[in-house]
């Protein structure tokens, strides 16, 4: 059978979904004509470069679209794979006494892969592989268990730990608790009420920002250390966000900006963050700005693109996310650094515990994936937050996916915002196609063979699984592995050290697929992701757009899978209204293909099984003998324990537990639609 054979492309006559079109074999003519198009807008700088960067140049000219000029000389460019630069923040990570005794879990499952060769052993038919992979009920006992694998042995840890909890809880579970934003806000676009209170609140951009919007960085009158710092990251012409935003932010308004995923928001936010502070006054160091991100990685990321933009600068910047050093933050913060980028749960332990730091004179506050932090998981961090910040403050809210409802909005005390809303709300980039693979109701236990005849077949690289339980995800990274497929995994489970080599293994292309929960979802920035794969349907549109966003970014193109199974008709159908028709497919998968590959998963289930008991066994090892070394802590060092000042939390384990617990009910409300 012929390689795309075993894919037949129909529209099925029993689905309602409209406008659905059949899956074209390869993209190729479209590329073809991107690459001509596109590659006139590539800067001109770019001919005349040796023979080694000609080949960085042709894929550059064969993905690039019109809206992204990039110049291919500048230091930025090839440093890009590295906007997920974790040199930073690697270095702040706690220093673990104990180094791992254990084997790893590449290493568990090689020895599977060779005991499974030497035995010739064949197909476990006992029990159906998706029953271990899909079931939420399992995935509520596994993360209980798993949780202690994030502490440490130092008596503080468990200070450290109570913060990154708190903001774990609220962006790991974010497909569940971000369920509670409903469609409610689509309907209120059309609501007249609404509308009128959306006149009376924003104010117009024209009346912001007299004057044509900038075509380029030059137009806008930016210092010379800012435009060095464009330069160095290759920034040629501002995207259109950038382009209306920037005028309007160095004029102090309050902004709320909407564009799509990969439209170049964060620059939007940061040149205009380090122009003003090029002004501050010096005599008095002070913390000026702060930007909250919903995950670690988001701000590490941010973290990096401002430090490089601010490369010709004396501009100094601090990273305060949970999983990195307490400690180290608690110094750099004394320094009082112009800005801080920070998760709001590590921010919040700050401002509680860390006596030099206080938000007293911040006079920039920016939200990046902001409608995020709206949410139920961050709502009581944000009101914190909120209130410890001046009242007289510039306040930047940004998302792909931005809400303008203003009841939200007002609490966040914005005064007279304006709003940008570059794309229609709620679109997907513009070359990115989404396939749609339709689950049925008896069907449910096929979704992993579809999966993995779909990596087998067509998507072998840069390819990121999203799934909707960390349990799902560990074990579809052991599975692949069994498969000889090289996986990594992210999610909440995992030490930060550990998602950071994760997400360093993906971009420099040591695993071809990340097993991922919607902790990667949002803002992450990885240089040529193929494709995206939702194993399920994200639980709202929203979450489906961030998701489907990390691939077709900067103007490329992209490809998004999903599977969707009944109870997921509502967003599907929401999917596609918001799509343009061309940009959407529907695959069916043959049955054949399906029953072969589930009959192979089904061999793995004894050897997945093993492996998960041996994690087990090792996880329990490990916690007794934290237990052990902090206890010797508390005997050694007890005075010197007892005589530090205590910390205060945001939430205690109660607290965290409830708030789980109703993005829990949530959930399931929503999944019964
Ligand atoms: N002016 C520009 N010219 C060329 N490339 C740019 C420009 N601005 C941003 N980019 C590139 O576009 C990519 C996406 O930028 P960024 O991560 O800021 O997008 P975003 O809109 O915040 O995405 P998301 O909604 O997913 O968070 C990055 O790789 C960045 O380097």
């Amino acid at each position: 059978m012929a390689d795309l054979d075993d894919f037949v492309m129909t529209i099925d006559e029993n689905d309602e979904v409209p406008n659905l079109e059949v899956v074209e074999q390869e993209s190729e003519a479209e590329r073809k004509h991107s690459k001509n198009k596109a590659g006139k807008k590539i800067d001109k700088k770019s001919k005349g470069r040796g023979k080694n960067k000609s080949n960085n140049v042709d894929q550059e000219e064969k993905d690039m679209n019109a809206d992204f000029l990039v110049d291919l000389d500048a230091d930025g460019l090839d440093s890009v794979p590295k906007t997920m630069d974790f040199a930073l923040a690697r270095a702040a990570l706690k220093i673990r006494k104990n180094p791992n005794q254990f084997s790893t879990l590449d290493e568990k499952i090689a020895a599977k892969r060779k005991s499974m060769k030497s035995s010739g052993e064949s197909f476990d038919k006992r029990r159906k592989l998706s029953t271990e992979a899909e079931s939420e009920d399992e995935e509520d006992s596994n993360v209980e268990e798993e949780e202690n694998d994030n502490k440490d042995i130092e008596s503080e840890d468990d200070n450290e730990d109570g913060s990154n909890k708190s903001e774990e809880s609220g962006s790991e579970e974010s497909s569940e608790e971000s369920m509670s934003e409903s469609e409610d806000d689509e309907d209120s676009e059309t609501d007249e009420e609404e509308r009128e209170k959306r006149k009376a609140y924003f104010a117009p951009e024209s009346e912001a920002a007299a004057g044509d919007i900038p075509e380029s960085f030059t137009q806008m009158n930016l210092s010379r250390p800012i435009m060095k710092g464009l330069t160095l990251l290759g920034f040629v012409q501002p995207t259109p966000i950038q382009g209306r935003t920037i005028p309007i932010a160095l004029l102090g308004k309050d902004i709320c900006g909407g564009a799509v995923t990969g439209s170049g928001k964060t620059g939007a936010f940061m040149v205009p963050i380090l122009e003003r502070l090029l002004y501050r006054p010096k005599k008095v160091q002070v913390t000026r700005v702060v930007v909250l991100c919903p995950t670690r990685e988001l701000a590490i990321q941010c973290h990096n693109v401002a430090t490089k933009l601010a490369s010709f600068t004396d501009i100094r910047l601090c990273l305060c996310t949970g999983g990195l050093s307490l400690k180290q933050q608690e110094i750099e913060l004394k320094s009082r650094p112009d800005i801080v980028i920070a998760t709001p749960g590590r921010l919040i332990d700050h401002v509680r515990n860390s006596q030099s730091f206080s938000m007293d004179n911040i006079e920039i506050l920016v939200m990046d994936e902001a409608d995020r932090m709206l949410e139920d998981g961050f709502t009581d961090e944000l009101n914190e937050i909120v209130e410890y910040c001046p009242k007289q403050r510039q306040t930047m809210l940004f998302s792909a996916t931005m809400t303008s409802s203003v009841d939200e909005l007002i609490r966040l005390s914005l005064r007279r915002p304006v709003r940008i809303q570059i794309d229609p709300p709620k679109t997907a980039a513009k070359r990115l196609i989404q396939e749609f693979i339709r689950i049925r109701q008896n069907r449910e236990d096929d979704r992993g063979a579809i999966l993995v005849s779909l990596c087998k077949k067509h998507y072998k690289r840069k390819c990121i699984v999203f799934f909707r339980s960390k349990a799902a995800a560990h074990q579809m990274k052991i599975v692949f592995g069994l498969l000889g497929l090289k996986a990594g995994e992210l999610h909440g489970n995992l030490s930060q050290e550990q998602r950071m080599d994760s997400l360093e293994k993906f971009r420099d292309g040591l695993v071809d697929y990340l097993m991922a929960t919607d902790l990667a979802a949002r803002g992450l920035d990885i240089r040529g992701v193929d494709t995206v794969i939702n194993y399920n349907m994200p639980t709202n549109l929203s979450q489906y757009l961030h998701r489907i966003g990390r691939t077709a970014r900067a103007g490329r193109s992209g490809r998004a899978v999903t599977m969707a199974g009944e109870s997921d008709r509502k967003i599907l159908k929401m999917a596609i209204k918001n799509a343009p028709k061309e940009q959407i497919r529907q695959r069916v998968v043959d049955t054949e293909v399906i029953i072969k590959y589930k009959t192979k998963l089904d061999g793995f289930v004894t050897k997945l099984k093993e492996i998960l008991e041996e994690e087990k066994q090792e996880r329990q090892l490990r916690d007794a003998e934290m237990k052990l070394k902090k206890a010797e802590n508390l005997i050694k060092h007890r005075d010197e324990i007892h005589s530090r000042p205590k910390r205060t939390w945001f939430q205690t384990a109660k607290d965290k537990s409830a708030a789980k617990q109703r993005g829990r009910e949530s959930f399931k409300q929503n999944v019964s639609l």
